[in-house]
């Protein structure tokens, strides 16, 4: 599949405007060379197929990668920052964007899932994390139906994966309600699994 058919049956999805895909990604820069590439491939595919980046608003680490990359390739950027890390995570410069700050973290969690189609979780540390669970909580609880993919980079989600195996191993995890995510390899499988779910949905929630 070419990158233009992508973009075009993508963009297509969400009545012609760009997909709204939200990048969670560290604020660290991570010493993993595999791990960078992996922040600014991602950019550079959101970019390059037309779509829009909703991401944590910082020009530092992982996430001015993502944010750099996406800008050099034409996405347009919405930025979700809290009040108190505009400071910390804006010391480094961070591209073009429309900037949203909130008040508090969970305003920034809240603002994201409403504002997004679908969620791409990349390496990084606490944030992330805290990220992750909150999408997946709200997929269990059936307050969310959108998809999220997370890039398994160096294996490093491989063990929250397994945690949440052993979880539903003991039945502390209902199966019946099982979150729907995804683990793929690379940014490319990714977005590309993304397009495809969204455009399976293709009228369904927003
Ligand atoms: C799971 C857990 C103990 C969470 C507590 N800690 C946190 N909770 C939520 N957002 C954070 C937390 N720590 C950092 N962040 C913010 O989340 C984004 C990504 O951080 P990180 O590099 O993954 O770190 C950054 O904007 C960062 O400032």
């Amino acid at each position: 599949m070419t990158t233009t058919t992508v973009q075009a049956r993508a963009t297509s999805t969400r009545g012609g405007r760009p997909l709204r895909i939200c990048v969670f990604c560290g604020a660290a820069p991570s010493n993993s060379d595999a791990i960078v590439h992996t922040a600014k491939e991602t950019g550079r595919l959101i970019g390059e197929r037309g779509h829009h980046l909703v991401y944590g608003g910082g020009g530092s680490g992982l996430m001015g990668q993502v944010a750099w990359a996406a800008a050099d390739h034409g996405a347009s950027i919405r930025g979700v920052i809290p009040h108190f890390l505009y400071e910390r995570e804006r010391t480094i410069a961070a591209p073009q964007q429309e900037l949203q700050i909130t008040e508090t973290l969970q305003r920034r969690k809240e603002h994201m899932l409403h504002s997004s189609d679908a969620f791409i979780a990349l390496p990084g540390g606490y944030g992330i994390l805290d990220e992750i669970v909150e999408v997946l909580s709200a997929s269990y609880l059936g307050r969310s139906a959108k998809p999220m993919v997370i890039v398994n980079t160096e294996g490093i989600w491989d063990g929250l994966i397994g945690l949440l195996d052993t979880l539903t191993r003991f039945e502390l995890i209902s199966t019946a309600e099982q979150p729907t995510f995804h683990s793929v390899p690379t940014p490319e499988q990714a977005l590309s699994l993304v397009e495809s779910l969204l455009l399976a949905r293709s009228g369904g929630p927003e």
